[in-house]
């Protein structure tokens, strides 16, 4: 009887402890922003009325601010990179945000002391700082030290001797100091994580250490007083044998700190239930409501062409092609099985009386240019000898049909019959990366691709196929990373396409069209994994910097090994050899060349487990040029000037900018 009595009142008891619980997390968490809220208004008040004014208000939520990231409601990273700003980083600022991993702060126009606020960011992980106007000897880091992992402070005045404390940061694995007036000799350091070490153009002298010698020589050139290797000729190579890095990527979705207490994870959990109930009811709600997908926003007009040519666009001798592919559609007329992924503006009926153009033949099939009655613009590929049975391929496109990401190229429908199986995506109008590197395949149309734009169709591939790996867990690939895989969309975006089709496949099928983009070990297992993702990505890096097709044959006919060409050349130290010619117009670009090259050869490092993740390669690419620093909003306009450049045509490439790659 009591026992029943009881129960109840446990019950409510244990109800309220939570509802307790939930309102003590949130209201602790409430007040941990609004102490970030606080620093951040004391970061933005920094005063030089020539610089930008950050508009942060208390208006908006401070998770929305300008270059603001948070994590758990808390301030995760600041990112304002060539935002105009001037002045000082104010005592009292970003100390005080206990939960802060990343701050970039490039390319403005900072001045000051080594900021001592910096120093007590305990949390921070990746501190970014380039391009600025700090000075003075690099001091009070001792708060900064246990997490850093990459620290950027090239092109600043900073001067005195190199910190000894950075050499014991065991994180630590991009350090950058180039352009400085750093004196006396380069202490030692625990170089085991190192991956990019950079400290030419300041006035060092004495010898390198040892465990630095691995850097290449345009690490330390511009430091007349230093000595022994690299700088010397007697030096094995300038390419620093690879260590399995450790990780480095400074995401938000981990971070480390002050733990709540078990009342308030459970609150949260609790909470987060009750939330998702209320969201899952809700789209329920909204589900029931809605006809059917033509009522929602079509998604086939993206890519219209400005032109809205209804007019058949055949290229002379894709006719008999071009019929193949009306007769695919006018045969599925009296089925109409388009199964749409997304909301999508066409159907079966759209895509057969669409005027076609063949794009190309891959591996696994046909490619078609769709132009849609309406002017919007599909591709449509007609895969061939697909062995998977309908269950297992509907099932794998419903998988790619979830993945999306900006970096990809969005799949919309799909058919499937005994005879025909069809892929719908958007159109991706600026072509491939092949084409816009090598030409078509006759070799004509080439313009000289600029080397932002390389750096940026990198970073966006790389983004690409992380996602790829996280989103789709460790045993999904990509399996098929090549130039004329890596689509470039209106705004010159880099976009992943044929993700995932090697399951359709079958692995060891797919594996062995990757013609000079295998990883070596695919050979024997058959099997295709994250590692060899990263291989043939490093492959594509290589392409990009040497302007050479792996898979299209030289002057004297050979089809180029391109990590073996490459490493021969670098053994040899001439690495400037390995630069497409067309790069070497552009000043100062050396270090980039050299960083970016050494991303590519730990990528196809033999070894499988030797190869970085790629979200290390892409924590890595993006401090390869300090233009792109780490915000894509920032870069835009220096995107902008890049595809200007890109449109514009040929140019003079018959002079190189300096000597500088070549060794003694
Ligand atoms: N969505 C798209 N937008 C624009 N062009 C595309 C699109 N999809 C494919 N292409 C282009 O069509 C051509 C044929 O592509 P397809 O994927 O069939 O073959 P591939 O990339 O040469 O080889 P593989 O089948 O091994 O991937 C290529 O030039 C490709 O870049």
């Amino acid at each position: 009887m009591t026992k029943r009595k009881r129960e109840p009142e446990s019950i409510f008891a244990k109800v309220v402890i939570f509802l307790l619980a939930i309102l003590g997390a949130v209201s602790v968490a409430a007040q941990d922003l609004a102490a970030d809220t606080r620093a951040l208004l004391v970061f933005s008040a920094y005063h030089d009325p020539r610089g930008t004014k950050l508009v942060w208000t208390n208006a908006t939520s401070t998770c929305t601010w300008r270059g603001i990231t948070c994590f758990q409601n808390r301030v995760a990273e600041i990112r304002l990179p060539g935002a105009g700003l001037r002045g000082i980083i104010p005592p009292g600022s970003l100390s005080l945000i206990s939960e802060l991993r990343v701050v970039s702060l490039r390319n403005n126009q900072l001045t000051g002391p080594f900021p001592d606020e910096l120093g007590k960011c305990s949390n921070v992980e990746s501190l970014y700082l380039a391009g600025n106007a700090f000075s003075g000897p690099v001091q009070n880091l001792t708060g900064l030290m246990p997490r850093l992992t990459q620290l950027s402070l090239e092109y600043n005045r900073l001067n005195g001797t190199i910190p000894e404390e950075l050499g014991l940061l065991s994180r630590l694995n991009l350090l950058n100091l180039r352009n400085n007036s750093f004196s006396g000799s380069i202490p030692s350091f625990n170089s085991a994580n190192l991956i990019i070490f950079d400290v030419a153009n300041n006035n060092l002298s004495g010898q390198i250490p040892a465990s630095l010698s691995k850097f290449p020589a345009s690490s330390y050139h511009g430091n007349p007083g230093l000595s022994g290797c690299p700088l010397e000729s007697a030096c094995p190579s300038s390419v620093a044998p690879i260590t399995a890095p450790s990780p480095l990527v400074s995401s938000p979705q981990a971070p480390r700190g002050k733990l709540l207490s078990v009342g308030a994870i459970a609150g949260i959990v609790v909470g987060g239930v009750l939330f998702l109930v209320l969201v899952a009811s809700f789209l329920l709600f909204l589900c029931r409501r809605k006809k059917g997908w033509h009522d929602a926003a079509p998604v086939g007009t993206r890519e219209v062409p400005r032109d809205h040519s209804r007019q058949k666009t055949l290229e002379k001798g894709d006719e008999v092609q071009a019929e193949e592919y009306s007769s695919v559609v006018v045969e599925k007329q009296a089925i109409n099985g388009l199964v749409p992924l997304c909301p999508v503006s066409f159907d079966l009926d759209d895509l057969l009386r669409a005027s076609a153009e063949v794009l190309g033949k891959g591996t696994v099939g046909t490619a078609y240019k769709a132009i849609l009655e309406d002017g919007s613009v599909v591709v449509v590929k007609r895969l061939k000898d697909v062995p998977a049975g309908r269950k297992e391929f509907e099932a794998q496109i419903q998988v790619l049909g979830k993945l999306q990401h900006r970096n990809l190229v969005p799949l919309r429908a799909y058919y499937f019959s005994r005879d025909e199986k069809l892929l719908v995506s958007d159109f991706m109008s600026t072509g491939n990366l092949f084409c816009l590197l090598h030409g078509n395949r006759s070799g004509n149309n080439r313009t000289p691709v600029d080397w932002l734009t390389r750096v940026k169709i990198a970073i966006g591939a790389a983004t690409g196929l992380a996602y790829l790996h996280a989103q789709g867990g460790p045993n999904f690939v990509h399996g098929n990373i090549k130039s004329s895989n890596v689509l470039i969309n209106r705004d010159l975006e880099a976009c992943l396409s044929d993700y995932g089709l090697a399951y359709l496949f079958g692995s060891s099928s797919s594996s062995s069209k990757m013609v000079g983009y295998r990883a070596p070990e695919v050979a024997t297992t058959r099997r295709l994994t994250h590692n060899s993702d990263v291989f043939s990505f490093g492959v594509l890096l290589l392409e990009l910097l040497t302007g050479k097709s792996p898979t299209q044959a030289s002057a004297n006919n050979e089809i180029i090994d391109l990590p073996r060409w490459v490493q021969g050349v670098v053994r040899e130290e001439w690495t400037a050899e390995v630069f497409d010619l067309s790069l070497m117009r552009y000043q100062n670009i050396e270090g980039e060349l050299v960083a970016m090259l050494r991303i590519a050869v730990q990528c196809v490092d033999r070894v499988p487990e030797r190869r970085p993740k790629m979200t290390q390669v892409v924590a890595l690419l993006e401090n390869v040029h300090p233009l792109i620093g780490d915000s894509r909003d920032e870069t835009s306009r220096h995107y902008e000037s890049a595809s200007e450049h890109f449109r514009s045509s040929d140019r003079d490439t018959s002079h190189r900018s300096s000597p500088y790659f070549r060794a003694p």
